[in-house]
């Protein structure tokens, strides 16, 4: 199942909690339970381009599979890691470079959703994206 296609969040699960264990503000917290987000996704193989806006920032990610990327948080926190494709479930591994605490994510193509999964420090989330 592809994941090109432009999909906008519809619900979270437990996401407020994941914030609060990574140290976002409540105020932030507050925002991020409405933050509009949607992904634009682009996939030629192992390469993956991702549109990404909300309310916070709009920016464009270009990565491949498996390689090294640098990603950074609204709040200007910085990620170094990459994702790998397992069958049709990207999973992603990515470390805190302030802590260097790792945060796993994973998104998949659920009955027509993209479900995309957070766990950092034993708190585990979930947001569910619809197709726009
Ligand atoms: C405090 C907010 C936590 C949000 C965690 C986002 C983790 C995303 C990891 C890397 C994303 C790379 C670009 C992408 O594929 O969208």
């Amino acid at each position: 199942m592809s994941f090109d296609g432009t999909w906008k969040v519809d619900r979270s699960d437990n996401y407020e909690k994941f914030l609060e264990k990574m140290g976002v503000d409540e105020e932030k917290r507050k925002l991020a339970a409405h933050d509009n987000m949607k992904l634009k996704i682009k996939q030629n193989g192992k390469q993956f381009s991702v549109h990404e806006s909300s309310v916070f920032r709009t920016i464009d990610i270009n990565f491949t599979v498996t390689e090294l990327l640098q990603y950074s948080l609204a709040d200007g926190l910085e990620l170094v890691g990459a994702w790998k494709l397992n069958g049709d479930i990207m999973e992603g591994e990515f470390t805190r470079k302030d802590n260097k605490k790792v945060l796993k994510t994973t998104r998949e193509i659920v009955g027509g959703e993209l479900v995309q999964t957070f766990s950092y420090e034993e708190v585990k989330a979930k947001r569910i994206f619809v197709r726009e």
